[in-house]
């Protein structure tokens, strides 16, 4: 069977996303990775990826930064070039963000180059069409998350499902390979079950992990549903 994915954005709340609330969501995730074996990827904040990547080290659970900029390394200050992310250990890096958009030139730019230095690419997009378009550029994961319901609670698979079998449609006819994300929204078990059954292999999330309660509890909750969604 395919193992279900989630891919835990932690954003930069505050102080969520921070210190050692980073460190424990981390701690918590492979709990949840050992326990059901799912494949698990955490994105923290820039200045917390070290001690994430300490907090994993040994485990399954892959870290991604949350963003990298198309410049070459050299006299570029305050940019982020992908082989300082490399340096630090990453596995992947997420690009185009709703919340942090790149020129499709760029993309296709840090996409190639990522694939050089072994770096996995979870690249967003804001519709099924735009989704299909990143990924003709051959990114290991698209995420499709319609900007309007991103941190709302309200799950697209719920409130919009026809975005997620689109998008599994139109990203399907220009790439058999890319792994396919619902993002936006997604909050309980029940929701991510229901965007691998629309047929997604996993979903994106960031508030209804990384501000809730007992965090472990959610992932643990949504990596169940999704094993048994692809069951
Ligand atoms: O990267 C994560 C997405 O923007 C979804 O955010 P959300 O789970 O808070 O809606």
């Amino acid at each position: 069977m395919v193992k279900p994915v989630l891919a835990v954005n932690f954003k930069a709340y505050y102080p969520h996303s921070f210190g050692e609330n980073a460190y424990r969501l981390a701690k918590d995730a492979v709990r949840v990775w050992r326990e059901t074996g799912v494949e698990v990827i955490l994105a923290p904040p820039f200045t917390e990826l070290k001690s994430v990547i300490e907090a994993v080290n040994g485990t399954g659970v892959k870290v991604f930064a949350q963003h990298a900029d198309p410049v070459e390394p050299g006299a570029v200050t305050g940019f982020i070039p992908l082989e300082g992310l490399k340096n630090l250990g990453v596995h992947g890096v997420i690009l185009n963000h709703s919340e942090h958009r790149l020129k499709i030139s760029d993309i296709n730019y840090l996409v190639k180059k990522a694939r050089k230095l072994s770096i996995e690419t979870l690249v967003c997009a804001d519709t099924p069409e735009t989704g299909a378009a990143v990924a003709v550029l051959g990114p290991d994961m698209v995420a499709v998350e319609p900007p309007e319901l991103i941190g709302t609670g309200v799950s697209v698979s719920k409130a919009k499902p026809e975005v997620v079998t689109n998008s599994v449609d139109v990203i399907r006819r220009v790439n058999k390979d890319v792994a396919i994300l619902t993002g936006a929204g997604i909050t309980t078990g029940e929701d991510a079950y229901i965007a691998v059954k629309l047929g997604t292999i996993g979903v994106l999330v960031a508030s209804g992990i990384v501000k809730a309660k007992d965090p472990y509890q959610v992932m643990k909750e949504m990596a169940e549903a999704m094993l048994k969604g692809l069951a």
